[in-house]
């Protein structure tokens, strides 16, 4: 890029240390449970449920960086896990119980299920008070409605937000682009944009040219699922970029035998934007210290209705 005379210099974009942020995060709630279980004289623990159906390599690993992210948190993690051949019954069955465990605050049901199953309707099974997730058609109806307020908001999302807001970029009055519309990532993220009143415009794989939206934004969350998708040249100079795609791509350099990329072709945005996210250590890890805070969350009303 041309340097403006006059301009301060900056070659390349701050980069947003999404790994550093998660563990202030995850400190602070370390802090905070420790203190409510000292309140509790040790009596009350927050706790976490992970359900996993089937043996995704990628969901076992996720689902392991939750329980070990519970587990330095303080937070007591239960989970249960099913075969790919296990019926919707059993799964939903598994989701009742939790509901009913007292000891549970959060559920989560790691997606994608196997394809035999209705996603939505063992979505809906858990327990409004325990979706950590977000994902209960009622909490993303809320997050819709103004004057309204979720009990939980979708993890990598509220994470995205998150980072813009730890990074003190402002986000009021500005103009956002997301890329990508699904119910887990792209529409809440628009949502929680627009409620913090930034000027949302949301594009999909159904969007003619939407480098024409990009260009106009001073923020943009990419989440399309597309390695290298949003170009350098597409974007605003000087704009914040939250990248949340995990791409693997092959790399027989590395030992794994691939290498994870996001949706944003780093190397080029790097050159353009002012703040960036890299892949790793960006939106990732933020997920896992959203779905913390919220299990957290879910616990603290838990016990004060319990006092
Ligand atoms: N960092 C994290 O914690 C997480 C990361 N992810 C990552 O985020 C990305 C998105 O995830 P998710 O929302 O679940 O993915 P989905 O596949 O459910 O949705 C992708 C969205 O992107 C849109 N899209 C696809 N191709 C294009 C294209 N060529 N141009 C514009 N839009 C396009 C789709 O449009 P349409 O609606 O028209 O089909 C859809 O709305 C993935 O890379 C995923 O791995 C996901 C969850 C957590
Ligand atoms: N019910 C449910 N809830 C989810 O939140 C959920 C899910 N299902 N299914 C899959 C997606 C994906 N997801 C990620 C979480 C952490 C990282 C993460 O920590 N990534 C590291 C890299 C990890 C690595 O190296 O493999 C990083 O970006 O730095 C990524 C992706 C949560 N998801």
């Amino acid at each position: 890029m041309d340097k403006v005379e006059g301009e301060q210099e900056q070659d390349q974009a701050q980069l947003i240390d999404g790994k550093a942020i998660a563990e202030t995060i995850r400190g602070e709630i370390r802090d905070e449970v420790a203190r409510l279980k000292e309140e509790s004289g040790g009596r009350f623990e927050p706790g976490l449920a992970v359900v996993l159906v089937g043996e995704r390599k990628d969901s076992q690993t996720y689902v392991r960086s939750k329980k070990k992210g519970c587990e330095e948190a303080g937070i007591k993690s239960f989970g249960t896990d099913l075969p790919e051949t296990a019926t919707e019954e059993e799964v939903l069955a598994v989701v009742r119980e939790y509901n009913a465990d007292p000891r549970v605050h959060g559920i989560l049901v790691q997606l994608p299920l196997p394809s035999h199953m209705d996603e939505e309707k063992i979505l809906m099974a858990i327990s409004i008070e325990k979706d950590v997730d977000g994902f209960h058609p009622e909490n993303i109806g809320k997050l819709a409605m103004r004057g309204r307020d979720p009990d939980f908001v979708c993890c990598t999302p509220k994470g995205s937000v998150e980072l813009l807001e730890r990074s003190n970029i402002p986000i009021a009055g500005k103009s956002a682009v997301v890329v990508g519309r699904s119910n887990i990532v792209g529409t809440p993220a628009a949502m929680l944009l627009q409620r913090r009143n930034a000027t949302v415009t949301v594009v999909h794989s159904r969007t003619p040219n939407p480098e024409k939206y990009i260009r106009e934004a001073d923020i943009v969350i990419a989440a399309c699922g597309v390695a290298n998708f949003v170009r350098g040249d597409w974007l605003k100079p000087g704009c914040a970029v939250i990248d949340v795609g995990i791409n693997a791509v092959d790399d027989p350099t590395k030992k794994r035998g691939y290498r994870l990329v996001g949706d944003v072709c780093f190397e080029e945005a790097v050159k353009v934007a002012g703040q960036i996210t890299p892949v790793p250590g960006g939106v990732g890890p933020m997920t896992i210290a959203m779905l913390l805070q919220n299990t957290l969350e879910g616990a603290k009303k838990a016990y004060e209705q319990g006092k």
